[in-house]
């Protein structure tokens, strides 16, 4: 189930990436969009700015002129109007206007003829006429915008906003009346969008507060199509490139973080580890004489694992050392009431290589021992046969440990390869007989070898213990053939491994039986 989810995570790294670089495209556009608002208020504000200062430009010369009397084409008038034009910036003319015609201006003097303005002026609610690129009213080819309030009228050129139409040459810009009946200026940036496609242009509009127009500014290119198509595609490459990176340290992590030793290496940090017992029972009163401790580890991605397999990954890890010594200090302090209240009563513990090569073992536990009120003889010490150490390694541990009182017992007999050698070399207290041989009963070679160890150990005269007695047959055919020999049992058909509170039940009823 776990190896699917890995697969298919593996396999959707693909979509990942690309799921990945959409997103980083798509925010990318929105940020390089974002800041190219800002850019756009600031331009637009610019220009109101600017327009704000030609409209009063053109109000105050309009305002001077409108007060000269008399308001004739005569030269005095015209040298009026001049000495007012020159202190204007941005009036770029001043005339006056007769039954549509403009009559005279400051820069032209007297004017023979002129086209009249009717059909091009727009009317403002503040009383001023305007019209905007009007030619053929002087003399020579320029077109000029015309702001006219009664008997006066006053011309701009395009120049003052020249430099806005360089200074961005993707912002469009227009300036419109309030009510948008007109257009006072408009300038198209040379990148335009097509009206019908997608994206369209970002717009920002600034309303002026005294006058009664606005500008508004259109990003024809915006977010990444601002940029020219070969540093656009060198971004989306860029950001492919980071969105593998990114989506490959993700999975990376996940299969990291899936993998069983990541998992274990927390479980053994967050202390999730913990003890589970499996009741030991004397076979002829069925009596319950002991429990072997068996550790457990519980993931919520792998579920129960074997303890075989993440004691293998403990060894690895190097983080075997810090098991057995907490799982053993454990054992003794959960059991200790137990073993306390029955000195009879035993706990069978499983070690390694590790602890019989590290000198300082025994002395743990035994003061372990101490420290509970327990005596040494309640602690079985099982050597399990499938041990790779030399015999005379284990001789000499099992030799050691029968010093400190703690019993012996050999672990899974029958599997291993050098068993009767062991049997003659080691001074076992207690020998478990292996499930294998346990559950034998139906197979009749396998039953004759059942046979011949049994007849073999009792002769030495040593504690058996048949592990793994999942059947009511089996239990028969043991308990029959040692009827005369103090044999004791463990397996599902009596008990699996209990946690701590199911065995202190199971004991408690066991002792008010
Ligand atoms: N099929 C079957 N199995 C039964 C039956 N009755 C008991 N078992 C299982 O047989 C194993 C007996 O433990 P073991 O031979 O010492 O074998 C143990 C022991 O060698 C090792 N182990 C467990 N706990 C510890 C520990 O705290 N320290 C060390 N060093 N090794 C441990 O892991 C091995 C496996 O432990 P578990 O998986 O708990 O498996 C346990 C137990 O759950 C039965 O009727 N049928």
């Amino acid at each position: 189930m776990t190896r699917k989810i890995l697969k298919s995570a593996q396999n959707n790294q693909a979509l990942y990436i690309i799921c990945l670089m959409l997103f980083l495209v798509v925010a990318f556009h929105l940020l390089v969009s974002y800041l190219q608002v800002s850019y756009q208020k600031e331009f637009s504000q610019s220009l109101l700015s600017k327009a704000e200062d030609i409209s009063s430009d053109l109000g105050s010369s309009i305002q001077e002129a409108s007060a000269l009397s008399p308001l004739e084409c005569d030269a005095q008038t015209i040298n009026k109007l001049r000495i007012i034009l020159s202190k204007h910036e941005f009036t770029h003319d001043l005339g006056l206007i007769f039954n549509n015609k403009v009559n005279c201006s400051a820069n032209w003097g007297l004017l023979a003829d002129s086209t009249p303005l009717d059909s091009v002026l727009y009317h403002s609610p503040s009383g001023y006429y305007f019209a905007s690129q009007v030619a053929n009213i002087f003399p020579v080819a320029a077109k000029y915008d015309i702001t006219n309030k009664g008997s006066v009228i006053a011309f701009t050129i395009n120049a003052p906003f020249k430099n806005f139409d360089q200074l961005n040459k993707n912002f469009s810009y227009k300036i419109i009346s309030k009510n948008r009946k007109y257009t006072f200026h408009n300038y198209a940036a040379h990148y335009q969008f097509k009206t019908d496609t997608l994206l369209k242009p970002q717009v920002v509009e600034t309303c002026s507060t005294q006058f009664q127009y606005c500008i508004e500014t259109y990003n024809n290119r915006p977010g990444l199509l601002y940029f020219p198509f070969y540093i656009s595609a060198l971004l989306i490459g860029l950001i492919g490139f980071i969105s593998f990176l990114i989506a490959y340290s993700i999975c990376s992590y996940l299969d990291k973080s899936h993998s069983m030793e990541f998992r274990f290496r927390k479980a053994i940090e967050n202390e999730e580890l913990y003890l589970e017992y499996q009741p030991i029972l004397e076979l002829k009163s069925n009596k319950i004489i002991g429990v072997e401790s068996l550790i457990r580890w519980k993931d919520s991605v792998y579920g129960n694992v074997s303890p075989e397999l993440f004691l293998g990954i403990a060894e690895q890890l190097s983080l075997y050392p810090t098991l057995a010594y907490n799982s053993v200090k454990k054992a003794l302090n959960e059991l200790s009431p137990v073993l306390r209240a029955d000195s009879d009563f035993s706990v069978a513990i499983n070690i390694n290589a590790y602890e019989i090569q590290t000198k300082e073992y025994l002395d743990y536990l035994y003061d372990l021992c101490t420290e509970n009120k327990i005596k040494p003889q309640q602690i079985k010490i099982e050597i399990t046969e499938r041990i790779e150490l030399p015999l005379d390694e284990l001789s000499c541990f099992a030799s050691k440990a029968k010093t400190y009182g703690f019993s012996i017992s050999l672990d899974d007999f029958g599997t291993g390869v050098s068993n009767l050698v062991w049997l003659t070399e080691i001074n076992f207290d207690v020998i478990k007989i292996d499930k294998v041989f346990t559950q034998s009963i139906s197979d009749e070679l396998k039953q004759e070898m059942l046979l011949a160890i049994m007849s073999l150990i009792t002769n030495l005269n040593r504690t058996v213990i048949f592990e793994g007695v999942e059947t009511v047959e089996e239990y028969n055919f043991i308990k029959n053939y040692n009827d005369d020999y103090q044999v004791q049992g463990q397996g599902w058909y009596f008990y699996k491994s209990l946690p701590l509170t199911e065995l202190l039940h199971v004991l408690g009823q066991q002792g008010g039986d």
